[in-house]
């Protein structure tokens, strides 16, 4: 299920909010052992933690932490219950007017603890946030903002596994005119028909990244020009021999053309691409259905 940004920043501002309230009750506690009176309800109620709006929100709406940190909000229920039993206790030990250390302790370990379980499912979430902020929502590929410190990594492997990188600028063919003959609904299923095709054949070491538009990027290590060329055009392959079904029952028949680069030793990002791009732009020239390597 795709998470909304606002689900995020709402569990982001529970677990801020949990932060203030459980600092409150410290505050709680000192003004009632120092300046004594009666204690509100909520600090005795055997029930304080289902009490606590964050209990609450807990047990009965915390279902994205729950989902992405399982384990924080497994640890996050326990805790919390924990650390209302102990508050419970030393309210009631400051009304009986005894000093109990160890009902203090108890009360400090487990807020300590459960603040930092919530820094922790917060962290959590962010990175989440993060990394969809990264991803491109349709296909859910990397984007292009992603390509730069992939590029940087996968030049090193290459660098390692004594290999040679490759970058492949690979754009959908005559995509325009499937928008305008079925609309962008079924542009939309046709390119994420093109992305799972693609991915179903990629290796390991390649990695593909959505650029822009109708435009995708694939990194290749490879021993030589053939087989790089071989990798991507097994992708050409596949998708040319797997149209997409229609809502109509018929079916729609795709193909791709892409420009292929041996990155060189000195050789930036910015300058492959614009020569992959080159080739692509020759390939379209040529016909279209076809990977051209720049030589
Ligand atoms: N449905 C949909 N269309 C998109 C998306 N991104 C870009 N497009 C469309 O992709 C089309 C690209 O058209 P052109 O650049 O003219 O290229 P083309 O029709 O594929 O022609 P060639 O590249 O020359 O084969 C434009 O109509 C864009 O609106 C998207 O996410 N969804």
């Amino acid at each position: 299920m795709p998470v909304e940004d606002a689900q995020i920043e709402q569990a982001i501002q529970h677990l801020d909010g949990a932060k203030r309230s459980h600092f409150l009750w410290t505050q709680r506690l000192l003004r009632l052992a120092l300046l004594g009176g009666e204690p509100q309800a909520d600090l005795l109620a055997v029930d304080a933690a289902q009490r606590c709006a964050f209990g609450h929100w807990l047990t009965h709406e915390a279902g994205l932490l729950a989902q992405v940190a399982p384990e924080v909000h497994r640890q996050l229920c326990e805790l919390h219950g924990q650390m209302h039993g102990a508050a419970r206790e030393v309210g009631l030990s400051i009304l009986a007017r005894q000093v109990a250390p160890a009902a203090l302790d108890a009360f400090e370990q487990l807020q300590e603890r459960l603040i930092g379980l919530i820094d922790a499912g917060r962290m959590r979430l962010l990175e989440v946030q993060n990394l969809k902020n990264l991803h491109d929502p349709l296909t859910g590929l990397p984007q292009r903002r992603l390509l730069q410190d992939a590029f940087g990594q996968f030049r090193k492997r290459c660098q390692r596994d004594g290999r040679q990188p490759f970058l492949a600028m690979i754009d959908l063919d005559r995509f325009k005119s499937i928008n305008d003959r079925f609309g962008h609904g079924i542009g939309d299923r046709a390119l994420c028909h093109m992305v799972d095709t693609l991915s179903a054949v990629l290796r390991e070491d390649e990695a593909l990244f959505r650029f822009g538009g109708e435009e995708f990027v694939q990194l290749i290590a490879a021993r030589d020009g053939r087989e790089a060329a071989c990798a991507v055009r097994r992708g050409l392959e596949r998708l040319r021999h797997a149209p997409l079904a229609l809502p109509d029952g018929g079916q729609l028949q795709m193909t791709l053309t892409a420009g292929l680069v041996a990155v060189g030793e000195q050789e930036g990002l910015d300058e492959a691409l614009a020569r992959a791009d080159a080739a692509l732009y020759r390939g379209k020239q040529d016909g279209r259905d076809r990977c051209v390597l720049a030589v």
